[in-house]
């Protein structure tokens, strides 16, 4: 058995450097970015009214001061600025460079064309030209586009993106115990439920990920599949990984050529994972009771998928107190799922007393990832544990 972080090393070495492609701007949300954003403009580019209201100078206020035109957005003032002149301005136009400050209409008092006010206060309301950002500004975030990112990027005057690849990624779930979800099945049978958490998963760190057809518990059902792989950046199977008679991953796997990196880490659930390669796809071997599945692939198969697209793996652990005292760990080390509560400093986490690998009903209740190491001596209530979100 190896430890976690000696099989999360050989994992993320299973990654290749990234292919890159060019996307239009709005398919770039979730996408990382491979090459920077550089603005093609500054922004403001003008210095601009931040409100609606009147453009003058500081040095004449209260006034009165006389109205001699108008700017909007989109509509710049261009005509003359002599000394006791003022402007209606409305926000996000251009201020002329002989007004110094805006202000809000509802300070200024007006008769005609002649304008007081009351008591300006101290903020210009002007946005300075290149307050936000200036042309050639580079931006590259360490993390999937947001939608606010794509905002900016925009406003930079940039319309493609480079960005990386998305890893394709071919799962592979089997055993003669599986049927699909809304099939009915016969005595002896449950519904393949890990697949579609697996790929929901894969999305969710980014990848493209396409289910094959259940396999059947015999080596030529399952080296079809693989045939059906070829091509994936990565094949994610589930299941058969474990010692029984039935298991058949490993076997089939080794006879196609699979370089296996590791087989069996010090881990509570997920003891039985293997990782390496198969010509040119990586993969990844997960236990096939639901909860280890789904837990391995948090901790392997999606910091994998990120760093594929040159993204960091994560996911980072976080603090918590513990709500109750906890026995002392075996030699491997253990993922409890667990419950988070809000508290004054550091969130409480309380882990489920029942930690059975096969209960999704649990795994939806829970909401974190209690970290315990491998020999943890006994735990009391109130010490600080690690835990990843959910
Ligand atoms: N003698 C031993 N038995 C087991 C060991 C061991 O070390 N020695 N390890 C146990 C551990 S830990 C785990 S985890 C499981 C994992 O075994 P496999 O990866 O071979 O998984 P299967 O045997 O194929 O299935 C286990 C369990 O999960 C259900 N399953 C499988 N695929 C799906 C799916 N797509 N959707 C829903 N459920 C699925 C399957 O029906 C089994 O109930 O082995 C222990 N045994
Ligand atoms: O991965 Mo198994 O679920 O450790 O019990």
């Amino acid at each position: 058995m190896i430890s976690v972080d000696e099989a999360r090393a050989l994992v993320l070495g299973l990654a290749r450097a990234p292919e890159t492609e060019d996307i239009p701007l709005h398919d770039a949300l979730g996408r990382a970015l491979a090459a920077p954003a550089v603005a093609r403009l500054t922004q403001p580019p003008f210095d601009a009214s931040a409100m609606d209201g009147y453009a003058l100078r500081s040095a004449e206020l209260p006034g009165p001061l006389q109205v001699i035109g108008t700017a909007a957005a989109g509509v710049p003032y261009q005509s003359e600025t002599p000394p006791g002149s003022a402007i209606r301005i409305f926000t996000g136009a251009p201020v002329p460079a002989a007004y110094d400050r805006v202000v809000m209409q509802e300070i200024v008092t007006r008769k005609g064309d002649e304008i007081t006010v009351s008591d300006a206060g101290e903020n210009l309301n002007i946005r300075l030209q290149g307050n936000d950002f200036k042309a050639g500004d580079e931006f590259q975030p360490k993390r999937p586009l947001r939608p606010s990112d794509l905002a900016l990027i925009a406003a930079m005057n940039v319309a493609r993106v480079t960005v990386a690849r998305r890893p394709r990624v071919a799962i592979l779930a089997g055993g003669d115990e599986l049927v699909l979800p809304g099939a009915d099945p016969a005595p002896g049978q449950i519904v393949s439920s890990n697949d579609i958490a697996i790929a929901a998963m894969a999305r969710e760190a980014g990848a493209d990920p396409f289910i094959l057809p259940l396999a059947r518990d015999t080596q030529e059902s399952l080296r079809d599949r693989f045939a059906e792989s070829e091509g994936a950046d990565l094949i994610v199977t589930i299941g058969g990984a474990s010692v029984g008679d039935h298991d058949l991953i490993a076997k089939v796997a080794a006879d196609l050529g699979m370089e296996r990196a590791f087989y069996k880490l010090a881990m509570r659930p997920g003891r039985p994972l293997m990782a390496g390669r198969m010509g040119s796809s990586a993969m990844l071997g997960l236990p096939g009771n639901p909860v280890s599945a789904i837990v391995c692939a948090k901790l392997f198969m999606q910091p994998l998928i990120r760093v594929m697209q040159g993204l960091p793996a994560g996911p980072e652990p976080a603090l918590a107190v513990l709500s109750r005292d906890l026995p002392a760990e075996g030699n491997r080390r253990h993922y409890l799922r667990a419950r988070l509560m809000a508290a004054d400093g550091l969130p409480r986490i309380d882990p489920f007393a029942d930690q059975d690998s096969a209960r999704l009903w649990l795994l939806a209740q829970a909401d974190a990832l209690l970290i315990r190491p491998a020999n943890d001596p006994a735990r009391r209530a109130g010490e600080q544990v690690e835990f990843l979100p959910l």
